[in-house]
Formats: structure tokens, C-alpha cells, sequence
């Protein structure tokens, strides 16, 4: 397989995909690894340490990772060229292989390259960022009674104001859009045409219903209560709301929902188990107060894309922040897991942050290739190490009577706690 710095293990076979989307997974699957930057050098070795220790554990040496190197961001840079961020082969490989894991990528505010983990999702078309949040016993929260949150966030990946189609104020492309929307489409709302920025928020039916979609077929897979459509439909009502509409449509037409009431909140039957799904919806503004006050009455939420990525690191913030918040990019056939959480520059390189978010994201990553027993080990090693109040800053500066522990520690408390 002819790449120029991607080097295949010669130890290790392909995930390869069924017709029906469900994976072949060998004993010794090649797993593609981007590892990040910022804080990337300190989190991705430490994921690998834990994750081949819960494999070894749970199968005593009959399956182990084959883990493969692919490059993106700065690294890439360095290994390619100096305008090289995100080489054709990467994307090939993480394409191939069906199963990898990444770390975060720094993206500059303002000027300079627009996002690479964006542009992963688009290119990729990994519709799906689906982050679960739930509260590990001992962890320190700012809510009274933090295990009643227990959500799973379905985030509109590819689209939205997110995507990055943008026009520089003060530019001819900026200018020609705006005297575009107000002599073509009567627009006359933009209060300083000569100094705005433009951007433009292409938000579908199809990539709602795909979204959505997913969103309710998780809730049937496990048993979940609710489905909560969040949006600010109110305001930017054909995006937004067409967001809400083409939601409930979609679980009217092809789950069979009925209205309750006179809507616009509509229930199911849960066809494996029975019980009532409520598809409801909520105003953003509205929601980011409720999931605070009312935590317990929401469930699985789908979101677009802006939203989804403010609602991630809120609802983190309920069970004990960023440094542990997982999280999976999906098409219908790729999986890329990957952090809640950014680059934290200020830390990298000092072996200080948390593991846990992409040791998480390694355990969705475990779960999604059938291997149960590992993930459940991970899960076990976390809640042992944080139970133990052996932890890394973020959470030893909130814990009282705490083991202030590095990164690479708290790796190794995991897997002494498995
Ligand atoms: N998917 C991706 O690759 C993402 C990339 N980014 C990019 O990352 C860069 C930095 O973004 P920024 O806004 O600073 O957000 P970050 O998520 O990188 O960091 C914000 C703060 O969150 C806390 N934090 C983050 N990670 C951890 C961890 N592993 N353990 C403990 N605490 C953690 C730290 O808080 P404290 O200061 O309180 O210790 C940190 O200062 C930007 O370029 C952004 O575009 C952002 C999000 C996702
Ligand atoms: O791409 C980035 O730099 C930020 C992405 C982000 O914050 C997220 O996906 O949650
Ligand atoms: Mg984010």
C-alpha cells in the first residue's frame, strides 16, 4: 500500500465493513492514530498504555491492537511539508482502516487554517459526533445531585454556521455578498454593510433526518426515555427551526409517532421494549438553563452542529469537566473517536492533564468493535482510580484529601484499578 510516511504494522489485519454496517473486527486490528497537538503528546501515549492493558487483560494475549501512525496538524507539518496539515494519505488511511482515534488539533482564532477536525468530519462525512455524558461516582461537580445527568449528545456534524463558509469584512468577496442580498434578495437588515463580515448557515432536510435519525434509533437500542431536539428555531426559523420540523417529522413518519396531545411533542413505542420514547423539543437558551436546574428530564438530545459543540462542554462541565468528556465522529461506516476537549496549549508537554476524556473515547472505540470486555475494564479502571481520589489536577484541586497524580499516573491507576 504505496503511502510515503505511514508505515502499515506488518502484525495487523483490517476492520473491514459488512453490507449491513457491521464490522469484521480481526484479533489483531490495525488502528490508525492521529496524535495531536497541545496536549496531545502527553494524552495519546497514555490512551494507548491503557487501552493495550485492558485488552491484554481482558484477553489474555489472543487479541492486541496493531496501532498505526497517521499524521494531522502540526505533526504533519513536520513529517510532510510546512504547509502540509492534513495529508491525502491520512485521510485514505483513517478512510481504510474504518476504526481510528485521534487527538485534538489546535485551530487559530481569527486568521490562519480553517479547522482540521472540521474539515475530517466533512470530508469524512462523519455526520454523527456523539458524545455521552454521564457522573462517575467521587468526581467532583458544581452540582448538587450530578448523577441525575445522564445524556447522550447527538451533534449534526457537517453542517451549520460550523462549516466555515465565511466572507472577510472589507473584502470584494464580502462585499459582492452583501450588495448580493440587498439589491437580489431585498435584504435590508445588514446595519453596517461596510464593515460586516459575513457568514452563511446551510443547515438540510437530509442531514437533519440523518441526524435525527440516529439520534432515535439509539434511544430504541438502549432503552432510552427521550429524544429532546434542541434548537433556536424561534429566531433563525428555516434552519434552526426547519431543524425541529424535519426532527418530529422524521419521528412521525418512519417510528410511527403520534402526537401528544396537539403536539408538537409526539411519543413512540419502543418496538424491542414496550416503553413510551418522547420526541419533545427545546429553545437553546431555555435548555442550557434547564439541563442545570432539571437535568433528569433530558436524555438523548440532537443538535445542530454550534450547539452541540457549546451543549458538549457544558454538560461536561455537570460531572466534572472537560478532562473527562468522550466522544465518537460517525458516518455509516467510519469511526473516528476523539476528546471533548481542545489542545489546552498552556499545558502541553508537562505530563499534567487528564487522560481520561480520550481514554474514554478509546473505550466507545472498544465498544464500537465488539469488544466489550475491555471497555468494561476501562470503565472499571476509571471509576477505581477516581473512587481511590487518585486523580490529575483538574479534579485533585476540587477534592478534598486527593493524590495529586500526572498524566501518566493517573494511566497507571486505571489499569491498576481494572
Ligand atoms: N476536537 C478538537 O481537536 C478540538 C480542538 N480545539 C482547539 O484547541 C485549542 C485550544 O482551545 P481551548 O478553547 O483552549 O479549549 P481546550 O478544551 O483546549 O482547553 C480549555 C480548558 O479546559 C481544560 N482542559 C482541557 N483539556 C483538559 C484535560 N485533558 N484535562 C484537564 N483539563 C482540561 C483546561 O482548563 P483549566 O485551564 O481550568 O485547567 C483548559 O485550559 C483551540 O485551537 C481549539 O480550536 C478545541 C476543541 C476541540
Ligand atoms: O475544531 C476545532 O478547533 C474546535 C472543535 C470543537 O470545539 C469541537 O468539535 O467540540
Ligand atoms: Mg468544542
Amino acid at each position: 500500500m504505496g503511502y510515503q510516511k505511514i508505515v502499515v504494522p506488518a502484525d495487523g489485519d483490517k476492520i473491514t465493513v459488512n453490507a449491513d454496517q457491521s464490522l469484521n473486527v480481526p484479533n489483531n486490528p490495525i488502528i490508525p492514530f492521529i496524535e495531536g497537538d497541545g496536549i496531545g503528546v502527553d494524552i495519546t501515549p497514555v490512551m494507548q498504555k491503557v487501552v493495550d492493558a485492558s485488552v491484554e487483560k481482558a484477553y489474555g494475549g489472543s487479541k492486541k491492537i496493531a496501532w498505526m501512525e497517521v499524521y494531522a496538524g502540526e505533526k504533519a507539518t513536520r513529517e510532510y511539508t510546512p504547509d502540509t496539515w492534513l495529508p491525502a494519505e491520512t485521510l485514505e488511511a483513517v478512510r481504510d482502516f474504518v476504526v481510528s482515534i485521534k487527538g485534538p488539533m489546535t485551530t487559530p482564532v481569527g486568521g490562519g487554517i480553517r479547522s482540521l477536525n472540521v474539515a475530517l468530519r466533512q470530508e469524512l462525512d462523519l455526520y454523527v459526533c456523539l458524545r455521552p455524558v454521564r457522573y462517575y461516582a467521587g468526581t467532583p461537580s458544581p452540582l448538587k445531585a450530578p448523577e441525575k445527568t445522564d445524556m447522550v449528545i447527538f451533534r449534526e456534524n457537517t453542517e451549520d454556521i460550523y462549516c466555515g463558509i465565511e466572507f472577510q469584512a472589507e473584502t470584494d468577496s464580502a462585499r459582492k455578498v452583501i450588495e448580493f442580498l440587498r439589491t437580489e434578495m431585498g435584504v435590508n437588515k445588514i446595519r453596517f454593510p461596510e464593515t460586516s463580515g459575513i457568514g452563511v448557515k446551510p443547515v438540510s432536510r437530509e442531514g437533519t433526518e440523518r441526524l435525527v435519525r440516529k439520534a432515535i434509533q439509539y434511544a430504541i437500542d438502549n432503552d432510552r426515555d427521550s429524544v429532546t431536539l434542541v434548537h433556536k428555531g424561534n429566531i433563525m426559523k428555516f434552519t434552526e427551526g426547519g431543524f425541529r420540523d424535519w426532527g418530529y417529522g422524521l419521528a412521525q413518519k418512519e417510528f410511527g409517532a403520534q402526537l401528544i396531545d396537539n403536539g408538537p411533542w409526539c411519543s413512540f413505542k419502543n418496538p424491542k421494549t414496550g416503553r413510551d420514547i418522547v420526541v419533545k423539543d427545546s429553545i437553546a437558551d431555555a435548555f442550557l438553563q434547564q439541563i442545570l436546574l432539571r437535568p433528569d428530564e433530558y436524555d438523548v438530545i440532537a443538535t445542530l452542529n454550534l450547539n452541540g459543540d457549546y451543549v458538549s462542554d457544558a454538560l461536561a462541565a455537570q460531572v466534572g469537566g472537560i478532562g473527562i468528556a468522550p466522544g465518537a465522529n460517525l458516518s455509516d461506516s467510519v469511526a473516528m473517536f476523539e476528546a471533548t476537549h481542545g489542545t489546552a496549549p498552556k499545558y502541553a508537554g508537562q505530563d499534567k492533564v487528564n487522560p481520561g476524556s480520550l481514554i474514554l473515547s478509546a473505550e466507545m472505540m472498544l465498544r464500537h468493535m465488539g469488544w466489550t470486555e475491555a471497555a468494561d475494564l476501562i470503565v472499571k479502571g476509571m471509576e477505581g482510580a477516581i473512587a481511590a481520589k487518585t486523580v490529575t489536577y483538574d479534579f485533585e484541586r476540587l477534592m478534598d484529601g486527593a493524590k495529586l497524580l500526572s498524566c501518566s499516573e493517573f494511566g497507571d491507576a486505571m489499569i491498576a484499578n481494572m
